[in-house]
């Protein structure tokens, strides 16, 4: 009973732990700059799974491992170190003097397993990072007849795991067996000696009682070393985990930032350049835009122009080189990042949909809360999905899949412009989607973008001409600049179904 007790409680601890190391490991990559995720030197998604899924587990099993043989070791070998000491405190200090020159023994082959463990769970996480990349794009390898070739680089990867992990069982076997042999052997001498000296000044209680406790010392100590390399083969775990934790943020909210309760819309970039690195050319040089409030501006372009940059440092994703951005002449760095954001609604070019149900995708900035129905609903007639949402299976409760994978491109489009309605934010940032639609869906797909342009300020990533002519204004970023394009040079410029394929201005 004692022994099921004790199980219990210290898996309930050690459980705890690994949920409570978790969360908050979870909330600190979250509040990570955007740099940290897109960077080439990032950690990727499929690794951060992998961390916060099975190696907090791992930390669990080593916290586990470390209480269950600590405690009751330590008991025990008090108690027998406390009988040798009463019994001869000078042989007592002799056989003590061992411990020091096992524990460095047990240290050198901690550190090894330390080592061979690390690697081992570099290779589980990179079969994690490898799956979570190929999965969501079965579509594109069975398309590619690539099932093979993905195969054979699972299997690669899986077969590296395999040698990595087969090292980390096999020290971790071995090094017992060494400790054990070492143990036995002093344990040999020790008793020897013991006798010898022990017999010309105890009776032999006195040195049966001693040599018991010398023997019965063995046990608890080889369990503490055993919890040490637990500790060991644990700490890669443990480090990689807290790595997520460890960062200087870039983007930072100042304390006396304010709370914005209502925006009207009216936005200024100020002399604004930008570059993603030291020594990273400029993105951005010395730009100035201002938009009104209520006005639509179109971004136009070449490819890696700088379009969505110039969306990122206006949600303060990342922090101009030098200028600044103005939100009804708030300069956006003293405004809190949560207000800030609450007043911008992001339409991105790549639909972002989680699973879950049509009512929870629509209702995304609610989902703490209380959704409120009336709008879901009134958003999605607004944004042309409420006809195909109702003849969904459970109507706004049917779950979409995974990002989304039950609906059809033009239909996502539209979930997610219903999204940006139900935010009610007055700047609205739209990063048109380049797939092409049929004709009937791009013009759903039009007039819901119409009705979402009312009544906000809209910064528009467009690449389609209808899209930009739906613009106040029209703006050519280029080499980190902008300048604005009148509609008939544009024109000039579109081919005839609407796509921007000149020189100047490509998707
Ligand atoms: N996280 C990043 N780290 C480093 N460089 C980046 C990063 N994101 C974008 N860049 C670079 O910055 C430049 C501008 O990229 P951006 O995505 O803003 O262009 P864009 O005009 O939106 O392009 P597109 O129309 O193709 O989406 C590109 O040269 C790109 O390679």
């Amino acid at each position: 009973m004692a022994n099921y007790w004790q199980q219990a409680f210290l898996w309930e601890a050690s459980l705890n732990c690994a949920y409570k190391i978790r969360v908050y490991v979870f909330q600190k990559v979250l509040k990570r700059d955007l740099g940290f995720f897109e960077g080439g030197n990032g950690v990727s998604s499929g690794d951060i799974a992998y961390r916060i899924t099975a190696e907090a587990d791992d930390v669990a099993e080593t916290v586990h491992a470390l209480l269950n043989s600590i405690l009751p070791s330590m008991l025990q070998l008090i108690a027998m170190a406390t009988q040798m000491v009463l019994i001869s405190p000078v042989l007592t200090l002799i056989s003590a003097l061992v411990i020091p020159c096992i524990s460095l023994v047990i240290a050198y082959l901690g550190e090894q397993l330390r080592k061979i463990s690390n690697k081992a769970h570099l290779s589980v996480a990179k079969l994690s990072e490898y799956l979570n990349e190929v999965l969501p794009s079965v579509l594109f390898v069975k398309a590619n007849n690539a099932e093979f070739c993905e195969c054979a680089r699972f299997q690669r990867l899986a077969h590296a795991d395999l040698t990595e992990n087969l090292k980390k069982k096999r020290m971790k076997a071995l090094i017992p067996q060494i400790v054990h042999a070492i143990y036995v052997g002093v344990l040999l001498l020790l008793c020897y000696g013991s006798l010898i000296v022990l017999r010309s000044f105890f009776d032999s209680s006195g040195v049966v009682s001693f040599l018991t406790s010398l023997v019965l010392l063995v046990e608890p100590i080889q369990d503490v070393g055993k919890a040490y390399n637990e500790l060991k083969q644990g700490e890669p775990a443990i480090e990689r985990l807290f790595d997520l934790t460890m960062f200087t943020p870039q983007v930072i909210e100042k304390l006396d930032a304010v709370d914005l309760d209502t925006v009207t819309g009216d936005v200024k970039f100020c002399d604004i350049s930008f570059k993603y690195g030291d020594s990273m050319p400029l993105v951005l040089n010395k730009l100035n835009l201002h938009v009104k409030c209520g006005e639509t501006v179109a971004l136009v372009g070449p490819s890696g122009g700088g379009k969505s940059t110039l969306t990122k440092l206006l949600l303060r994703l990342y922090d101009p080189s030098c200028g600044c951005i103005l939100i009804d002449n708030h300069d956006i760095q003293n405004i809190r990042l949560e207000s800030l954001r609450r007043h911008i609604s992001l339409v991105s070019q790549d639909i972002t949909l989680f699973s879950g149900s049509v009512a929870e995708n629509i209702g995304y900035r609610d989902l703490m809360g209380k959704i409120d129905m009336d709008r879901v609903e009134h958003a999605a007639k607004t944004a042309n999905a409420d006809e195909f949402i109702r003849k969904l299976a459970e109507g706004y409760d049917t779950n979409i899949g995974q990002r989304g994978s039950i609906l059809s491109g033009g239909q996502k489009q539209r979930l997610a412009i219903a999204r940006a309605i139900y935010q009610k934010s007055s700047i609205l940032i739209l990063d048109e989607a380049t797939s092409a639609l049929d004709s009937k869906s791009e013009m759903l797909v039009r007039q819901a973008v119409e009705r979402l342009m009312e009544n906000h300020t809209v910064l528009v990533i467009a690449h389609r001409l209808d899209t930009i002519l739906m613009a106040d204004r029209i703006l050519l970023l280029e080499n980190g600049e902008l300048e604005e394009v009148t509609r008939t040079s544009l024109l000039n410029e579109g081919n005839s179904n609407g796509t921007l394929i000149s020189s100047g201005i490509v998707i």
